[in-house]
């Protein structure tokens, strides 16, 4: 059945341990090399998308990076390159951009990327290091998250003054294809549960559609995977108290990005949650629980680790997978010591010590 699906989808097969995403075509490869967008975003991207680049270089990849240096900060800016580029190379390595929370600025450039791009599936990995001081262990567990609608489908107005109406779509056909996507997911890394999160008791007809997309994909179309439903409040609460009954947990925009805060704290914070956007013709490897890091911008102390794991899944997504799996070992190896560690984790390592330390153990590989 597994086969089945990807030869709907168009693809024979997939690489061993990489994720294709299931839909994406493979991006081209010239000469051995491959061009990808990178985009540092604001905040701390700089410092932690120059940790790969040194990384990559250091390994001799064949990477040709292709910037892209937009800021949310611009009170003007607009997405184009940054969606042109991606269109071109159908892979990217991307930082957050900032988002003001002022009425009068522009709406958010992450948002505009994923929508205009079709990037609907956000896959984060919220998984306990080795090294990494936490409350709970052993945890282990994915958001996949619709990228593309529902609370973050950014359609509001003021009927009158005082009156405003925000719009939360969820669709039949969007419903479905994340849940098809949270499906496949699990059936490719072997996961058993899959669990829909909504608010359909009190958004009856758009978050019960959501559920119910969900729960009858999973009876219906893949019998041999769990299938589950829970209020977001409740998975909130089960989340922080018990993690370890949830798998794979499916969301509309807004409870993802919640779950996926909470996520991040379960784990030991935002620097090591690694994350993906993907959609039918590019992906887009980026931190899973986004944030931007402002306050700690340009001062050497963020943990690039998030980004770093990303970009081995990025690596994955282009078939290189020894190369992947090499720098993933020098990263919780080099946590796991614990001896030079960024300060988010009980550490005093700079981003670049932290990273020249990785590049080190790679080169005794
Ligand atoms: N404010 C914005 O422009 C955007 C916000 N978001 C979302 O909003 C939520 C909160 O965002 P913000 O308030 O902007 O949070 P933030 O970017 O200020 O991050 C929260 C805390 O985590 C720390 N942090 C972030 N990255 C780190 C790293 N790599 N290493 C070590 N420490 C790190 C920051 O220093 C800060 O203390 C998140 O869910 C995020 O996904 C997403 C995109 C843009
Ligand atoms: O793009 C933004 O400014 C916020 C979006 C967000 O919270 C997210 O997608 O994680
Ligand atoms: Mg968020």
């Amino acid at each position: 059945m597994f086969k089945t699906v990807l030869a709907k989808r168009g693809l024979a097969t997939v690489p061993a341990t990489g994720f294709r995403g299931f839909l994406n075509p493979l991006p081209k490869e010239y000469g051995g090399r491959y061009t990808v967008t990178l985009i540092p975003g604001d905040g701390v991207g700089k410092e932690v998308t120059d940790s790969v680049v040194s990384i990559f270089n250091a390994e001799n990849l064949p990477i040709d990076w292709e910037r892209v240096d937009i800021s949310g900060l611009d009170h003007e800016e607009g997405v184009e390159a940054a969606v042109n580029s991606l269109k071109r190379n159908k892979i990217g390595l991307k930082g957050i951009w900032h988002t003001s929370a002022g009425q009068s600025d522009h709406g958010s450039l992450n948002v505009a990327l994923r929508k205009q791009l079709d990037i609907y599936a956000n896959v984060a990995h919220f998984k306990t290091l080795p090294g990494v001081k936490t409350r709970i262990p052993d945890v282990d567990l994915v958001i996949i998250r619709e990228n593309t609608e529902g609370e973050y489908s950014g359609l509001e107005h003021e009927s009158v003054p005082g009156v405003v109406e925000s719009l939360k779509i969820i669709t039949k056909e969007k419903s479905e294809r994340i849940a098809r996507f949270a499906f496949d997911f699990a059936k490719r890394f072997d996961r058993k549960l899959v669990t829909a999160v909504h608010k359909a008791n009190i958004m009856k007809l758009g978050d019960g559609l959501f559920r119910n997309s969900v729960t009858s994909i999973g009876e219906t179309e893949y019998p041999d995977i769990k299938v589950s439903s829970i209020i977001v409040d409740n998975a909130s609460m089960q989340s922080v108290a018990k993690p370890h009954q949830f798998d794979v947990l499916v969301t509309p925009s807004m409870y993802g990005t919640i779950l996926g805060n909470i996520g991040a704290a379960l784990i030991g914070g935002p620097g090591l949650v690694p994350g993906a956007n993907y959609g039918t013709e590019c992906a887009v490897f980026e931190p899973g629980s986004r944030h931007v890091g402002l306050d700690i911008k340009g001062q050497n102390v963020a943990n690039p680790t998030a980004m770093i794991l990303s970009s081995t899944l990025l690596l994955k997504h282009l078939g290189l997978n020894n190369e992947a799996k090499k720098i993933e070992d020098a990263v919780y190896k080099t946590i796991a010591e614990g001896k030079v560690t960024t300060r988010d984790i009980g550490g005093s390592a700079s981003t670049t010590e932290f990273t020249n330390e990785i590049i080190k153990k790679l080169a005794s590989a």
